[in-house]
């Protein structure tokens, strides 16, 4: 099957369809994706964070998703490494404990090996890591700092932002010095997805 230009195998999308299934489950009662949106899980959420999946560079061997909540776009990149690139280790930060209960068990379900960290950003070690990624955690600055912190210098972040992003990025700018590239979001034209590196202060 293609998902958003890639070929993938039917075990990853028995992967997503447990996914789904577990989320739909989970949703009444912790909240993890907007009630309006899970009639279009794959559109909304699974194709919204496969997209990022494409852009990493050769050789990533880490990437860390921070505030993954339902698991996006960081769990569903890391079922598509699972079949595409199986040495990238994966971890997912959550500080949410019912949220990364909720992670650990579609991790269980669909046999992919990511790490959970129940924690908060701000409180960790750096992880130095080849890719950060986030979807809906923080403005771009707050961002920026956190991949700052945590990337490799050789690293990249990957930010799926909405249509505020013009102005978030002119913020950011004021406080940072970093490279970036905008890309128009393959699931709505009015969001960008942000790759962001070679991150100084300003
Ligand atoms: C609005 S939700 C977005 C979830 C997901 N990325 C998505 O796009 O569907 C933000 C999530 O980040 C988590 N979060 C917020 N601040 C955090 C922090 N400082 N460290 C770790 N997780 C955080 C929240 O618990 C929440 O689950």
């Amino acid at each position: 099957m293609i998902l958003l230009g890639q070929d993938v195998s039917r075990e990853t999308i028995v992967r997503l369809n447990i996914y789904a299934a577990v989320l739909e489950k989970w949703n009444p009662k912790i909240n993890l994706v907007g009630k309006s949106t899970i009639a279009d899980i794959w559109g909304r959420h699974f194709l919204d964070s496969a997209q990022i999946f494409r852009e990493i560079h050769e050789g990533a061997g880490s990437w860390a998703d921070f505030g993954s909540g339902g698991g996006f776009p960081g769990l569903v990149v890391a079922i598509l490494a699972a079949e595409k690139t199986p040495e990238l280790a994966v971890t997912l930060v959550e500080s949410d404990q019912r949220k990364a209960a909720f992670l650990r068990t579609v991790a269980r379900e669909t046999g992919i090996a990511v790490q959970v960290l129940d924690a908060r950003i701000e409180a960790l070690e750096p992880l130095n890591v080849d890719v950060v990624s986030a979807r809906a955690l923080a403005d771009l600055t707050t961002l920026v700092g956190f991949a700052a912190r945590h990337l490799k210098s050789t690293g990249t972040a990957l930010f799926l932002k909405g249509e505020s992003w013009e102005k978030e990025l002119h913020d950011a700018q004021t406080s940072w010095s970093f490279e970036v590239e905008r890309n128009t979001s393959k699931t709505d034209s009015g969001a960008v997805v942000l790759k962001v590196w070679n991150i100084r202060n300003v």
